[in-house]
């Protein structure tokens, strides 16, 4: 394979203050942090790879890896080509070296040497998805895909037909997820008792996000089966900066720094009933944690040889697998 170019001088890249909270109020413009990392010993969780470690929620989850004591892959893929020109990021200190679309196979070779059991994370465009996972699916790389958007139905065919372990959801925070449990829970229990109900969407995110809110999409999967007619395309984006904060309550320093803010509202035929879903989140540790969790679980299920290879969050909440 070609040399991947020595590791030079860190530089520091996203550093974003993180806060999260769930339930929004426009007054939480301070938030603590709220690091909740238990630290796993290297040994026993698997050295994690995560793309890209240019972007926010990449980064994000590379320091998760460093803080949780685990070891962090220190390659990783970016879109950008002639990447190994453009330099490195550091994550929390550790060098991370970028490897371009041209170069990836070649690298792999060399990165697998050194990390056979490696698990591989994905945070990078919707434009990206498929072909990433497919990249992985063909290299044999267990794989969590926390990117949204792309061609779903194709992603999860593709993935079910490798044969390759892997972890596909639009939301890795555990609260969000015990949330996305319990809409299907209900949507089981209690088919159609929204039937005849009217649901208005409106998702914030930073106005960088380029697709509608994947989190959106499953909760609304969710309240369709509970008698509502929503389409995807009825999901609100705000992404105006001016409407964040004074709509949607979103506090300042989260309007660009990241955020994730989603109300769902349904009311009665005759508007005498109503009822308000939200998750409001700030920052994205939350998703970094519990991304961690999930390539700890997935190394586990490799480890025991589990005939199930494919999974989602609400199956890794489920199994306790997180902190
Ligand atoms: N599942 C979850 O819990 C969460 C999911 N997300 C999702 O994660 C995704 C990323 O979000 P965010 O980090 O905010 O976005 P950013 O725009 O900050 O980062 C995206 C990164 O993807 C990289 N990239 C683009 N194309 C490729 C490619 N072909 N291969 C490798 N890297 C590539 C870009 O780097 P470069 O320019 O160097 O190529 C960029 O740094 C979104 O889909 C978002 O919805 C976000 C939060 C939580
Ligand atoms: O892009 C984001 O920020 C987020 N993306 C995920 C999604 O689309 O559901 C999860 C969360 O909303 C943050």
């Amino acid at each position: 394979m070609a040399a991947l170019a020595p590791v030079p001088a860190v530089q520091q890249l996203h550093r974003p203050s993180f806060g999260t909270k769930l339930s929004g109020s426009s007054t939480m413009a301070a938030l603590p942090r709220q690091r909740r990392t238990v630290a796993v010993s290297a040994a026993a969780g698997p050295p994690i790879m995560v793309n890209s470690c240019t972007g926010k929620m990449g980064h994000a989850t590379a320091e998760a890896v460093v803080r949780a004591g685990l070891t962090l892959v220190p390659y990783s893929l970016t879109g950008q080509s002639e990447a190994v020109a453009v330099g490195n990021v550091g994550v929390s200190g550790v060098p991370v070296e970028l490897v371009g679309p041209e170069q990836r196979q070649a690298a792999l070779e060399k990165i697998r040497s050194q990390y056979p059991d490696m698990v591989v994370v994905d945070y990078t465009l919707p434009s990206a998805v498929n072909e990433n996972a497919a990249f992985y699916c063909d290299n044999r790389l267990p794989f969590v895909m926390g990117t949204t958007g792309g061609d779903r139905d194709k992603l999860i065919a593709d993935v079910a037909a490798s044969g390759n372990y892997a972890v596909v959801a639009p939301n890795m925070g555990k609260q969000i997820v015990a949330f996305q449990t319990m809409m299907e829970m209900m949507a089981e229990r209690f088919p159609g008792c929204f039937s005849g109900y009217s649901l208005s969407v409106a998702e914030s995110h930073q106005r960088t996000k380029v697709d509608t809110s994947g989190t959106a999409k499953a909760v609304v999967a969710s309240l369709n089966k509970m008698g509502l007619q929503f389409g995807e395309d009825q999901i609100e984006k705000v992404r105006s900066p001016e409407e964040q904060v004074s709509r949607m309550g979103v506090p300042e320093a989260y309007v660009d720094a990241g955020h994730a803010f989603h109300t769902y509202t349904l009311t009665s035929p005759d508007g005498s009933v109503t009822l308000e879903f939200k998750h409001n989140v700030c920052g994205r540790e939350v998703y970094a944690e519990g991304t961690v969790d999930t390539c700890l679980f997935l190394h586990r299920q490799i480890q025991a040889g589990a005939e199930k290879k494919l999974y989602n969050m609400i199956d890794v909440l489920s199994a306790g697998a997180m902190r």
